[in-house]
């Protein structure tokens, strides 16, 4: 079990809660000038990935208080206590093994007693099976022709991870092997997903951890009612869905041969769950040889994040600085912006991976936590945030730590392209850190010939104040073996601002209530009569939808 630890009540809260009143007026600027070897001091490198955290409102002393409070909170405990499969899935009963899936040096993991290796090698030889026989053409559909098309029907983990993955790695994907991803329940989905698609080769992954998930088995229906129309006999089912669960009886159920069922277990979170069978549709896309790559990548991230004493620890100090300012700085959210348009959907990844962990009130005594806990997580690649939202990042109210993400290299290194993509990655974090003084602007104005009056008209307008906190993350390139470790760096940070805020991070009790709401609602729409179980507004809303449909 978990220790639970007050973590407002802990000394290193108490020193960091004064420290802040001596950190907070300085200026970002002033910490710079203050010292010249400032980036060396707070910089981390892990082979092919750099963490430059100096543009951090930070001194050596907040770092050794922040390290301070992940050791009273027992965070180097609970790392072990996670790696070697202690049920830290508290109120579930599990354990938190995504570790084991990419576990490379094939160590033993003891579950209940027993190794799970095996299993997971079992399951990784079938996946290798699997996806070389649909890539070379020998899995042939009910007509004798190979598969051209997938479809990957999943939602939440059993989706975001392929599609950020897939996504992140569209340069290594196979050419005439497309790969589709269908996950909301709206009936457009898969009636745009499914639009030109061939049934004689198209093949349809079930991803679904549960398999009773509402909108993944109505989308599996779905699909398998529009195969049959061309099929139209049952058994050729069998060469065009395969199935991704842990859950064999319902498989069955559904009609999918289990011979192509690729199972994982419960201690398998659906967030953390895309280095498992999951990621059978990623493997297909770019090649087991490459899926292989992306679990040794993350493999080591977890070798850095275990062995790495805590202050030179990625996912330990960007959990702190998270940490830092969610708790002492009121900021109610992180920015994660990938300077990279093949990452466009790696800061949604990650909205489950962070708010579906750390979205929590209550504390592992079961009491409701007097301080904030998980941040709202968002981004959108650059350069494209810069003429969307910046604007509020440099000159409005709220403070919005941000995580800059690039690669040093291009997979398409047309023209100049890659330079001035990159040029605005040093240039955005640069203007965050140092801003532009009345001074600067005014002489700015000046030189542009602007009278006084039209500069003290003009200059309060154009003033940045800067002190706005960044990480840059700068890798070599983007990829499989890179992507894996920054995957797994930022769900061990996940993991660390879990274990300091007091919560238990591989539950989701947040998402039932609505589930069972809709299942109540659902069956009220099925006629035209006017409901009046509910509050006015769910009453009038369905009673409006009625009249119009
Ligand atoms: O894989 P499955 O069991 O279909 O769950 C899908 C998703 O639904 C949840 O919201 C849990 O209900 C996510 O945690 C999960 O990834």
């Amino acid at each position: 079990m978990l220790k639970s630890v007050a973590f407002d009540k802990t000394n290193a809260f108490k020193k960091l809660k004064s420290h802040h009143k001596t950190i907070s007026p300085k200026h970002l600027r002033d910490l710079f000038a203050e010292d010249a070897d400032r980036q060396r001091k707070f910089s981390i490198r892990m082979g092919d990935i750099f963490l430059d955290y100096s543009k951090n409102r930070i001194t050596t002393r907040t770092r050794t208080y922040l390290v301070q409070l992940a050791e009273e909170c027992g965070v180097a405990e609970a790392i072990e206590q996670m790696f070697q499969g202690e049920a830290i899935n508290a109120t579930e009963g599990r354990s938190v093994l995504h570790t084991a899936l990419r576990n490379r040096s094939n160590t033993p993991v003891m579950v209940d007693g027993q190794d799970v290796m095996p299993e997971v090698n079992e399951v990784l030889e079938k996946m290798k099976n699997f996806s070389n026989n649909v890539r070379q053409g020998t899995w042939k559909g009910y007509t004798g022709k190979s598969i051209t098309d997938i479809v990957n029907i999943g939602i939440g983990g059993s989706d975001l991870g392929p599609v950020m993955v897939t996504e992140a790695l569209k340069s290594y994907a196979k050419k005439g092997l497309n790969v589709h991803y269908v996950s909301n329940v709206d009936g457009t989905h898969i009636a745009e997903t499914l639009k030109g698609l061939n049934p004689e080769r198209t093949l349809f992954m079930i991803a679904s951890k549960t398999f009773t998930t509402q909108e993944t088995m109505t989308n599996a229906h779905s699909a398998r009612e529009w195969f049959l129309q061309s099929a139209m006999d049952p058994e050729h089912v069998k060469k065009h869905f395969v199935a991704i669960s842990t859950n064999a009886t319902e498989v069955a159920k559904f009609g999918i041969d289990t011979e192509n069922m690729f199972g994982f277990w419960d201690w398998v979170g659906g967030r953390y769950s895309l280095w498992s069978a999951i990621g059978l549709s990623i493997a297909c896309s770019i090649g087991f040889q490459n899926f292989e790559l992306l679990l040794s990548g993350a493999h080591e991230m977890d070798n850095h994040f275990r062995n790495t004493k805590l202050e030179r620890n990625m996912p330990v100090i960007l959990a702190l600085l998270g940490v830092w300012y969610n708790n002492f700085f009121d900021a109610q959210s992180q920015a994660i912006l990938p300077y990279d348009q093949y990452l466009h959907r790696f800061a949604a990844y990650f909205q489950q991976g962070d708010m579906e962990s750390n979205g929590k009130y209550v504390d592992r005594s079961g009491n409701e936590v007097s301080y904030q806990t998980g941040p709202i997580i968002w981004g959108e690649p650059g350069t494209n945030g810069q003429h969307a939202f910046y604007q509020l990042i440099h000159q409005g109210t709220k403070l919005i730590p941000c995580d800059f993400i690039a690669p040093a290299n291009s997979h398409n290194p047309i023209g100049e392209h890659h330079k001035m993509l990159l040029s605005n990655y040093f240039a955005q974090t640069e203007a965050l850190m140092n801003g532009k003084t009345l001074e600067e602007v005014s002489a700015e104005l000046k030189a542009a010939g602007k009278t006084d009056a039209e500069i003290a008209a003009l200059a309060p307008f154009k003033v940045f104040k800067g002190n706005k906190p960044t990480n840059s993350i700068l890798v070599k390139k983007i990829t499989p073996k890179v992507l894996g470790s920054l995957i797994a760096m930022y769900e061990h940070k996940i993991f660390v601002q879990g274990i300091i805020w007091n919560i238990y991070s591989f539950d989701q009790w947040g998402v039932e209530l609505g589930k069972q709401l809709a299942n109540k609602i659902y069956p009220e729409l099925q006629n035209d009569w006017p409901v009046t179980e509910h509050d006015s507004s769910t009453n009038g809303l369905i009673n409006q939808y009625k009249r119009w449909r």
